[in-house]
């Protein structure tokens, strides 16, 4: 049944844990997280990708699984896994091509799964882009890519990178950086922003968002002096969210709304390029740092961090983000059903 149909929270199926690259940290922090799901109150879940990654660098319980329904029953004592496809030799640290392959195809099958509403959700661990993309993966990430498989355009799916100390979404996201200037529009800022709003209503149970907007120039520009991005794009799309009622501050100078105090001032910062959105949060919170999709039908978070190639296979990779992003998950579904209701 799909997310939007369920009226009990009780009755969340499990989320669909895409492992990501075999050869990188996720099936480690997965395998971590199931150890902990007790402890640190996980909802039920299932592993999608290759059971043999798993017990590369695990000694615990694996059980495969023919489906979500078998996963939830096995969820208590051992971690299910729904066995997509062989990796072929699987070395951490050293990713293949048929590892990203498995990676693509565990994504496919989990957004699958949570759309037609037998996973709760989606989770996905750390994939490489650069294998991917030598495996005809066209898509500049799994945000795009879900947003596709969800009929939403790239436009009105945002990333957003929430942690306990703060909430930042990236105007561009995967693009060059001598390209973001021309990338930024109007529409794709009031496209973001309003996607935002609606998200932190409906996952986080926000009522009456606060947004606060970066300039794209060092002191936002000094009014033209230091280019004209703030004037010709980012205050005219403030202007007009403003009019429409949006709770929206901006363009503000980067480097100074960070701060603790000023971070008290909006529930999210929407950031012109990557790194001035995810350099703070991961500054901040990397270890239970999450990356959650917005505007779509489905949930999807996954943890902020990559695939950390160099300490695969070493039992040293902190589940910390992959737990936070367990829970957030079921949080979003448990405030979406309210937010229906
Ligand atoms: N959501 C996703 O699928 C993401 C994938 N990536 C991919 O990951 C690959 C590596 O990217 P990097 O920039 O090196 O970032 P990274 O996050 O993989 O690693 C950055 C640093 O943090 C450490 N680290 C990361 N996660 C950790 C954990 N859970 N516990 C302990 N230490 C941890 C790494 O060892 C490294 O020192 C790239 O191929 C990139 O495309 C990067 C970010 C997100
Ligand atoms: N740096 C964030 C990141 O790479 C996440 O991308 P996505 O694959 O979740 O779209």
């Amino acid at each position: 049944m799909p997310l939007s149909n369920i009226t009990d929270p009780g009755t969340l199926p499990p989320f669909a844990v895409s492992l990501g690259d075999p050869a990188g940290i996720g099936p480690e922090i997965v395998a971590k997280a199931w150890v902990m799901r007790e402890a640190r109150g996980l909802p039920a879940f299932f592993a999608v990708g290759d059971a043999a990654s798993l017990r590369a660098v695990w000694l615990g319980p694996v059980e495969i699984v023919g489906s979500p329904e078998e996963a939830a029953q096995v969820f208590p004592d051992a971690l299910p896994c729904l066995q997509v496809a062989e990796a072929g030799e699987i070395v951490p640290g050293s990713p293949s091509i048929d590892g990203a392959r498995t990676a693509f195809q565990s994504l496919e099958v989990a957004v699958g799964l949570a759309r037609t509403g037998s996973a709760a959700g989606i989770v996905t661990a750390p994939v490489g882009k650069e294998q991917l993309y030598g495996v005809g993966f066209t898509h500049p990430g799994q945000t795009e890519f879900v947003a596709e498989r969800c009929g939403v355009s790239a436009q009105n799916a945002v990333m957003m990178l929430a942690g306990p100390s703060l909430k930042v979404v990236p105007i561009t996201i995967h693009i060059a950086l001598a390209d973001v200037p021309s990338a930024l529009t109007i529409d794709l800022i009031r496209a973001r922003a309003l996607t935002t709003v609606k998200g932190l209503q409906r996952n986080f149970g926000i009522a009456r968002p606060r947004l606060a907007v970066a300039g794209l120039n060092p002191h936002a520009g000094e009014n033209g002096a230091l280019g004209r991005e703030e004037i010709d794009v980012i205050r005219p799309a403030i202007e007009s969210l403003r009019a429409e009622g949006i709770d929206i501050i901006g363009p503000l100078a980067a480097d100074g709304m960070f701060h603790a105090r000023a971070r008290e001032t909006y529930d999210a910062a929407l950031c012109m390029y990557h790194d001035q959105a995810l350099i703070p949060i991961k500054t901040l919170n990397f270890d239970d740092g999450v990356n959650i999709t917005l505007g779509l039908p489905i949930v999807r978070t996954s943890p902020d961090h990559g695939t950390a190639f160099g300490i695969a296979g070493t039992d040293s990779a902190n589940p910390g983000a992959m737990i936070a992003a367990l829970r957030m998950a079921a949080e979003a579904a448990r405030a979406r059903i309210a937010y229906a209701a």
